[in-house]
């Protein structure tokens, strides 16, 4: 049997890389490889030789600019040495393969400014939405209730029947479309897959603190209409184990935690579709 591998990219302020290459392997990938963003742009590091690309959380250039945006500019930009191309390029053909991409926070924030995601007709290069400063106006560090909306295309998600619970620590959660049309897209084909609920994931709500940031819609977490490309403001990788809980002293609670699902989905699908 071929082996699942994940990659995770690092570098430049990221901070979640170790947890997301833990979640990998225990979600079932055979390999989970942290790789620095340097080693990308030189080329010792190939995204073609990956099935899963992790875009993980923390403060890419302090957030200067506003959170992800130098990175997205660079990951756009950039050309890879020695190789003649630009790293967008791996990029495209690595989303042309049919292979799976999670950004986590910083790295939701990413996708989104790249134009990666909600990737209308096969365009993931045009931003149309962006995550931005929390209504509050402060960093927000809870835990929350994500209501899952079973229509969704994205595999990610496959099996949740009502929602999960994980902890969000950000200050620019908002997320927010260019016009309404875009948002009455995503809502139609079902990509907004994650939103802000109350503990019984009922109903979406633009509540505080449930809904930590106001989000538009309460939406937390996106995917494009293939279902493969997916970002969600909160952290699965911090919630694969019940001791990660807030109240796991006081609750009978399962062994694995809520975020966990993603990672198991995730290399579920590319051992039955990639390798
Ligand atoms: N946890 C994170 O990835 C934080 C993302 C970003 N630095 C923010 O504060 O919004």
């Amino acid at each position: 049997m071929k082996k699942t591998r994940a990659i995770v990219i690092t570098g430049n302020g990221t901070n979640c890389e170790t947890e997301a290459a833990h979640a990998c392997r225990l979600g079932g990938f055979d390999e989970a490889v942290i790789a620095h963003i340097a080693e990308i742009l030189s080329g010792e590091v190939r995204l073609d030789d990956f099935h899963f690309l992790n875009l993980t959380g923390g403060f890419l250039d302090g957030d200067d600019l506003g959170s992800a945006k130098a990175q997205a500019n660079r990951l756009k930009h950039a050309g890879v040495s020695g190789t003649g191309e630009k790293l967008v390029e791996q990029f495209t053909r690595f989303i042309a393969a049919g292979k799976l991409i999670l950004g986590v926070c910083n790295g939701f924030q990413l996708m989104v400014k790249m134009g990666m995601l909600p990737g209308f007709d096969g365009d993931f290069l045009t931003q149309r939405t962006t995550l931005t400063f929390n209504d509050c106006g402060r960093f927000q560090d809870r835990w929350v209730y994500l209501k899952t909306d079973a229509a969704s295309p994205s595999v990610f998600t496959t099996g949740i029947e009502h929602g999960i619970y994980l902890p969000m620590r950000h200050g620019e959660g908002k997320f927010l479309c260019d016009s309404p049309a875009t948002l009455e897209r995503i809502e139609r084909e079902h990509l907004a897959v994650l939103k802000y609920s109350g503990p019984d994931y009922a109903a979406a709500t633009m509540e505080f603190p449930l809904n930590p940031n106001g989000a538009q819609n309460a939406i937390a977490g996106l995917c494009d209409p293939t279902g493969r490309l997916m970002g969600l403001m909160p952290h699965p990788e911090a919630f694969v184990h019940y001791t990660q809980h807030p109240r796991w002293t006081r609750e009978e609670l399962p062994e694995e935690g809520d975020g966990l699902k993603l990672y198991r989905n995730a290399a579920e699908y590319v051992r039955k579709n990639l390798v």
